[in-house]
Parts: structure tokens; sequence; C-alpha cells
């Protein structure tokens, strides 16, 4: 059986998550703390990053979120996460681009937040919530073009959902007091849509609590 490396606010990991659950592709999660020294992804991935999929040898792993589902792309189209023409896909991928563009510059705000207030850049973190504004009103733009679909594209589910979705969700819980959805009430209701699905209800993010010191 294939196992995952997650954590319980992973954006990133979400994806993966969905994408396995809508394919039918069974796996074992491994909850962790990518931060904590007792986390397993240095094991796997060079990048010590999750997550990661392990494969049943129990050593092959697959790792980055973006490539992991390109490889589940690959080696078991049936129930595909890209649309059928070759614009639709392309367009998936870049919608994916922005959104895991939108958790690296928050998670670096993140971070950023936890140093030490004397050791905090306040034009480095202002400029990584202005990358990530950009990137929602982008969103936000995608979302009014899709004509009262629930989907960005078209009426299937697509890889563009599974990182929309994921980003968002992963905003609630790590940015709530961030007013996307005051901003973009568009968004709002497109995230609060597929939130409902199957898929995405049984694999909401959750904060996690780490043992070391980060930064
Ligand atoms: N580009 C990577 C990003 C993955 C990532 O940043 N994962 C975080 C955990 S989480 O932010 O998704 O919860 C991690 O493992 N961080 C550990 C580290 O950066 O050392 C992907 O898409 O898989």
């Amino acid at each position: 059986m294939w196992t995952l490396i997650s954590a319980t606010p992973s954006p990133y990991a979400r994806k993966v998550r969905v994408a396995l659950a809508e394919k039918g592709l069974p796996f074992t999660l491994q909850t962790e703390v990518p931060w904590d020294s007792t986390t397993q992804t240095p094991q796997y991935n060079p990048l010590e990053k999750l997550p990661v999929l392990i494969l049943d040898d129990g050593k092959t792993a697959v790792y980055e979120s973006h490539y992991i589902l390109e490889w589940l792309e690959a080696k078991y189209p049936s129930t595909s996460m890209l649309p059928e023409d070759l614009d639709g896909k392309l367009f998936a991928r870049q919608v994916e681009v922005v959104c895991d563009g939108i958790c690296d510059d928050l998670v670096l705000a993140f971070w950023e937040r936890h140093r030490e207030a004397e050791k905090q850049s306040a034009p480095w973190t202002a400029r990584q919530m202005r990358k990530a504004e950009g990137g929602l009103r982008q969103l936000a733009a995608w979302v009014d073009r899709s004509n009262g679909s629930k989907y960005l594209i078209g009426d299937k589910l697509s890889l563009a959902d599974l990182a929309a979705v994921s980003m968002l969700g992963w905003l609630n819980v790590r940015w709530p007091d961030h007013q996307w959805k005051t901003t973009y009430p568009q968004l709002k209701r497109y995230w609060e849509t597929l939130e409902e699905r199957e898929t995405f209800a049984t694999t909401r993010p959750s904060p996690q609590s780490m043992k070391d010191q980060i930064v």
C-alpha cells in the first residue's frame, strides 16, 4: 500500500490527498510536522518537504506536490484531474502555479512573523503579502470567468480546483484575519461550494503545533 506523508494544515498535501481519493487510489496517511526533528521527510525527499508519496516498496518516493500530481496523471490517467483539451490542461496547471505561489508567499510571511520582533523585516513581509494579493486578484478574475459553473474549468472538477480550494482552505485556517472573503465574495462562494464535495470535506485542514525552534 502507498503511504502519503502529509501535515494537517498542508495545502500542497491536500491537493494530492484529494486527487488520490478522486482516482480511488488507496493509501495510508502518515501525518507529520515537517519542521519537527521526528519527521521522516529527509529519508525520502532531499528537499525535506512534504507531501511525499512512498510507493509499495516502502523506498521509492515521489515528492513535490505538482510533480506527484503529474506522476499520478501519467501513471493512472482514469478519472483525470485534467481537462480533455490542451489549452484546458495548460490553464489548469497555470491556476496551480498561481495558487501554489500564493501559498509559497504566505509561508514566507508566516515564518517572518515567527521571528523575534526586532528580527522581522517589514518590507520583506509586505512584499510577500503584496504578491499573495496579486495571486488572489488573478484567481478571483478566473472565478468570474467560469460563467457560474461551480468549477474553474468547464463543468468538471480539475487540478485547478484542487489547487484553488486547497489554498483557500489553508488561508482560512492559517490566516484567519485575512480579508479575502470580504474583498472577493466570489472566491468565498466558490470555495464554500467545493468544500462540500466529499473529497474536500474529508480532507479539511487543521492547525498543527510545532516542537522545535524553526526561525
Ligand atoms: N513546493 C512544495 C512545497 C511543500 C511544502 O512547503 N511543504 C511544507 C509543509 S506545508 O507548508 O505544506 O504544511 C514543508 O514540508 N516544509 C518543510 C520545510 O520547508 O522545511 C510542494 O508543492 O510540495
